[in-house]
């Protein structure tokens, strides 16, 4: 297994690149620890598969420097790099049984039979891929070849790391559940580096120790679930993680208090500002309380999603979001707080510190 030092890593696919716009991949500066469960996270075009082929080899960046374990492999090949990958669809050998298709990676390395038996059996296990062990990989459908695909790269013991690109998009929804905590407790018991690339939150969250949410070009946080629901360090953080995502809007600041429309928030601290900048003022909807006391929200619809209702409503003219639980009451004349403790400033979508 390996630590990663990504140094200073850009890449653009223009090669007279200059601007900041024109790279795919905006300056990246992290360590990622060794065994670390990572899983990077962000929607379509932010950069995920850019810099996971970085980490594989399949492209070499135009600016920095990668490191496995203090080893600079920048411009080593994938086949150098001693990985596994798990791409999005099958690859697998159709004229191989299952069985044949698992032990590949090992014979090829000439792992003596006996472990390949045992390693390959506690795969199929896993894969719940035991009945079809003898089976011709040819007939299978899509969900059970990637099942194979996802083996293979889980079956060597003495690799870099493991990457895995949208892994599970074939899989049917509740099999989807099952690799997903298989997967968990297979990091926890081997202690692989894994890099997870997804654009799901579920998968993301579900999966990682850490999560690398990236947003145009840039990682805009590294985090642990909590800490991305609790202090997303970017107003992008803030709405992607969470259900609904955390309502966001203008606001003035003055001292220890925040002025949204006509109404005043005091705030647990003074913000630290450096300039004028586009200022914003973030509350998840779990921080909003609902009640018959503070400001005046209008309400335009409730959804029951269960053990929760989300309350649609409008406050100073912005759209907001409240999480309620199912029993709670929704007065005839709603009026809303926020819980300090739930409040963000942003200064050009960057949340600011607050002082004291
Ligand atoms: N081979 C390429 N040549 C030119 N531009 C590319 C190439 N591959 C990706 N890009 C561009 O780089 C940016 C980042 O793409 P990338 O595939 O890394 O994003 P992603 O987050 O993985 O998206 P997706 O989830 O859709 O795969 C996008 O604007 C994309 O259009």
């Amino acid at each position: 297994m390996a630590r990663i030092n990504l140094d200073h890593i850009r890449h653009a696919y223009t090669p007279a690149a200059r601007a900041a716009g024109d790279y795919a991949l905006k300056e990246v500066h992290h360590e990622w620890d060794d065994g670390g469960a990572y899983a990077l996270l962000g929607p379509s075009g932010c950069g995920k598969t850019t810099l996971l082929n970085i980490i594989s080899g399949l492209l070499h960046p135009s600016d920095g420097r990668i490191e496995f374990d203090g080893v600079d492999v920048t411009t080593l090949p994938t086949q150098a790099r001693n990985i596994a990958q798990v791409f999005q669809f099958p690859v697998v050998y159709d004229t191989m049984t299952v069985y044949d298709n698992l032990a590949f990676p090992l014979r090829n390395r000439h792992v003596p039979e006996d472990q390949v038996n045992k390693r390959v059996n506690e795969i199929l296990d896993m894969i719940d891929l035991q009945p079809m062990a003898k089976k011709r990989a040819q007939g299978l459908t899509a969900d059970q070849k990637q099942k194979i695909s996802l083996g293979r790269g889980l079956v060597r013991s003495d690799v870099n790391a493991i990457l895995f690109d949208e892994p599970l998009t074939v899989i049917d929804p509740h099999m989807k559940w099952v690799l997903r905590s298989q997967l968990k407790r297979l990091h926890r018991q081997s202690g692989f580096t894994m890099v997870y690339v997804t654009h799901d939150q579920t998968e993301a969250l579900t999966f990682a120790d850490k999560v690398v949410v990236m947003y145009d070009g840039q990682i805009v946080q590294i985090g642990t679930p909590a800490e991305l629901f609790e202090r997303p360090s970017h107003t992008f953080v803030g709405y992607f993680i969470g259900s609904p995502g955390m309502n966001v809007m203008p606001a003035k600041i003055s001292g220890t208090t925040a002025t949204v429309g006509d109404q005043s928030i005091a705030l647990p601290g003074a913000p630290k500002l450096a300039s004028q900048s586009k200022l914003e003022l973030g509350i998840r909807p779990e921080f909003v309380r609902l009640g018959r006391e503070g400001m005046p929200v209008t309400i335009s619809k409730v959804e029951d999603i269960g053990r929760q209702k989300i309350v649609r409503a409008r406050f100073c003219d912005q759209p907001l979001s409240i999480v309620v639980s199912e029993d709670a009451d929704i007065p005839t004349d709603p009026k809303i707080t926020f819980d300090p403790a739930g409040i963000g400033i942003f200064a050009d979508s960057w949340r600011v510190g607050l002082e004291g």
